[in-house]
């Protein structure tokens, strides 16, 4: 007689999942290597921004109250005693009737209080002598860029565990960090189990399959930070599976497997687990597809069983593995972003089980649209590549129908959020 498996609902397998979650170490890398890498350690303002008073444009730095008696007819004189650039330090102080020519981020000359743009300035020279003359009156601090105005020194600005995007990127080079403390990231081992398998490079035989779960498999980690270290696929044989996982297991943080879950006579992970002396935390789960996803633990290694069936390997590995290495690499929103987004399509068959169907996601008119990517069933492969989310169809009597209000886990935004 067949083992019957108890289901257990999707948050608690998450939860279970997560008791086990582990912050990963950290490493000193130079900001030129930082892109998509995570913070591990928060950016801290470590000056004033701008550290000075600036110029936003290119004209002439007064004082403004030498302007009081300008107008139209009345055109108030001054004579250019400095001409500074970006980057140079004005050493002038400006006395009644005096102005410096200045350009857009210079310093501020000690005396001026404000800048009028070239566009309301006339340029002259006397006796080889530069002079400049204004008819509008100008106001204290009228475009001054003020020391600190925009950040002061000490702020937090970006916390731990976000991603380094070209915006975090200029604030690390604004704050002089050239070598940043990033979250290492995981290291997360693929064995792709299957007699029936053959590699990317061989030729099709009868009763053969390509292994794509590894490569896809691969490529989530990847996209998710992790490295990914492939030990090969193995035929379903239990002591070179059991030879090869027990090897992977001490090199690597995380091991995943593909196939052998269930309940078939070559299906052998659930054997292995208990010779590796490995506690399974489940071994099904209420959801489809992905049901039959097993998660062990190994002292502090944790070990994801997922389904052979492609679409099911997906699922299973963005609802659980995902947001394992999420938290490993530090960031304090490790699950996929939940949205509301406006069934386009319907879908008529009701299931038992919650759904996670593969789906991509449109916009028009200010709504959010969310489409059926491809075949909706655990073995086929055809639909992901299509898909950038899943969406949920809780698990009932009832189908859904065109224009449904339904949620969607988003699979290409980086930031997430922080629960299930
Ligand atoms: N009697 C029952 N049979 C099955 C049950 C069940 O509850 N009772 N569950 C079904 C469900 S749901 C799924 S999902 C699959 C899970 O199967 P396994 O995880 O044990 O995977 P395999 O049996 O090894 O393979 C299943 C399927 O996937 C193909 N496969 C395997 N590896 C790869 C790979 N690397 N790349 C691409 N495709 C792969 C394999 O050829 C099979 O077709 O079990 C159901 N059965
Ligand atoms: O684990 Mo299976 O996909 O539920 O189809
Ligand atoms: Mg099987």
């Amino acid at each position: 007689m067949v083992e019957r498996r108890k289901p257990i609902p999707i948050n608690k397998a998450v939860e279970m999942v997560m008791n086990y979650r582990l912050k990963g170490q950290k490493e000193i890398i130079s900001i030129h290597e930082s892109d998509h890498r995570r913070l591990a350690e928060p950016i801290i303002a470590k000056n004033n921004v701008p550290s000075f008073d600036k110029s936003p444009y290119d004209g002439f730095a007064l004082r403004s109250i030498d302007t009081d008696k300008a107008s139209t007819n009345n055109p108030m004189e001054f004579e250019v005693v400095e001409h500074i650039g970006a980057g140079q330090v004005p050493t002038k102080t400006l006395g009644k009737g005096q102005a410096t020519r200045i350009m857009t981020g210079a310093k501020i000359p000690d005396g001026a209080d404000c800048i009028a743009m070239f566009e309301i300035c006339k340029s002259y020279e006397r006796n080889n002598n530069p002079f400049m003359s204004i008819k509008r009156k100008m106001n204290k601090d009228q475009n001054i860029i003020k020391e600190g105005s925009e950040v002061l020194e000490g702020k937090v600005l970006i916390e731990e565990g976000t991603i380094i995007n070209p915006g975090v990127k200029a604030l690390l080079a604004t704050f002089g960090y050239n070598q940043v403390e990033v979250a290492k990231k995981p290291i997360v081992g693929i064995i792709a189990t299957g007699t029936e398998l053959l590699e990317v490079d061989e030729d099709l035989k009868p009763g053969k399959i390509r292994n794509s779960n590894a490569y896809m498999i691969a490529s989530q980690i990847n996209k998710a930070g992790g490295i990914s270290k492939y030990y090969g696929k193995l035929a379903d044989e239990f002591d070179t599976s059991y030879e090869a996982m027990k090897k992977a297991l001490d090199e690597v943080d995380i091991l995943i497997t593909t196939g052998g879950v269930s309940v078939g006579d070559f299906d052998l992970m659930p054997a292995i687990y208990e010779k590796l002396k490995a506690e399974v935390l489940f071994n099904k789960v209420a959801m489809r597809p992905g049901s039959v996803t097993t998660v062990a633990v190994i002292e502090d290694k944790i070990l994801f069983g997922l389904s052979g069936n492609p679409s099911a390997c997906y699922v299973g590995f963005e609802l659980f593995t995902r947001p394992i290495i999420q938290h490993y690499l530090y960031n304090k929103k490790p699950y996929l972003k939940r949205i509301k987004a406006i069934l386009a399509d319907g879908f008529p068959k009701p299931n038992p089980f919650t759904r996670f169907v593969r789906s991509y996601i449109t916009y028009d008119n200010a709504s959010v649209y969310v489409h059926l990517a491809g075949m909706d069933k655990s073995n086929v492969v055809t639909s992901l590549a299509n898909s950038t989310c899943l969406m949920v169809l809780p698990g009932g009597t009832r189908g859904f129908k065109a224009g449904d209000e339904v949620e969607a886990l988003l699979l290409d935004d980086m930031y997430g959020q922080s629960d299930f």
